[in-house]
């Protein structure tokens, strides 16, 4: 049986819509849900073996994308949220009652990514949602308790699924975390 990656991708990676233009987040309490409403399609969706993002039980990746804060809106439930760790750079909002990890902002202005919010659209019903591109932070499964050994394995399926294994961003974001950061410091004009 193929390792499994992330309940989204398993059965093959399903193209987004071009003409999609947003719906709902629900997380997975059966009450009083929350609700996180997005007025846009997203964009760089992936998935990610950090210790950081949140997966779905049994899943050794997270499945998470960017969309520019000003298209996110909690519009049910809100009382529920709480921030995971106020010291990350990225603020993940949290249901604290099921746990499932609703939205991540950046508020450090300087940051590259700063004015996009990372989301997991397998939160949502509804169908278009840009397709996950490459996989991000692959070694760092290994920080989760993944077997050393199978990591030849996990890669060969996420080449498979076409989802080109990364130990960091994809090359596309890492060059433009360091152009931002080298118009930060001046070394670029900006
Ligand atoms: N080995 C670490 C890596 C954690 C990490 O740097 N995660 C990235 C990617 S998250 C979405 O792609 C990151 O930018 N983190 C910033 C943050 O989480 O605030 C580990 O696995 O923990
Ligand atoms: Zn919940
Ligand atoms: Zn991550």
């Amino acid at each position: 049986m193929a390792i499994s990656i992330h309940p989204s991708v398993d059965n093959g990676v399903k193209q987004g819509k071009g003409d999609f233009t947003g719906g709902t987040l629900t997380c997975k309490c059966s009450s009083n849900p929350v609700v996180v409403t997005l007025k846009g399609q997203t964009a760089h969706n992936h998935v990610c073996g950090c210790t950081k993002c949140w997966k779905p039980s049994g899943a050794l990746f997270s499945m998470v994308a960017v969309i520019p804060r000003d298209q996110v809106s909690v519009t049910q439930n809100e009382q529920k949220l709480k921030v995971v760790d106020s010291n990350a750079a990225i603020q993940r909002y949290a249901c604290q009652e099921c746990g499932v990890h609703m939205y991540g902002r950046i508020e450090n202005k300087n940051h590259p990514f700063y004015g996009l919010d990372f989301v997991h659209t397998e939160l949502s019903k509804d169908d278009g949602w840009s397709a996950p591109e490459f996989a991000a932070f692959v070694s760092s499964i290994i920080e989760s308790g993944a077997d050393p050994k199978e990591m030849g394995a996990v890669r060969s399926r996420l080449k498979e699924l076409g989802l080109e294994p990364y130990d960091c961003l994809s090359p596309a974001l890492m060059d433009a975390i360091a152009t931002h950061i080298a118009k930060q410091s001046g070394v670029l004009r900006a």
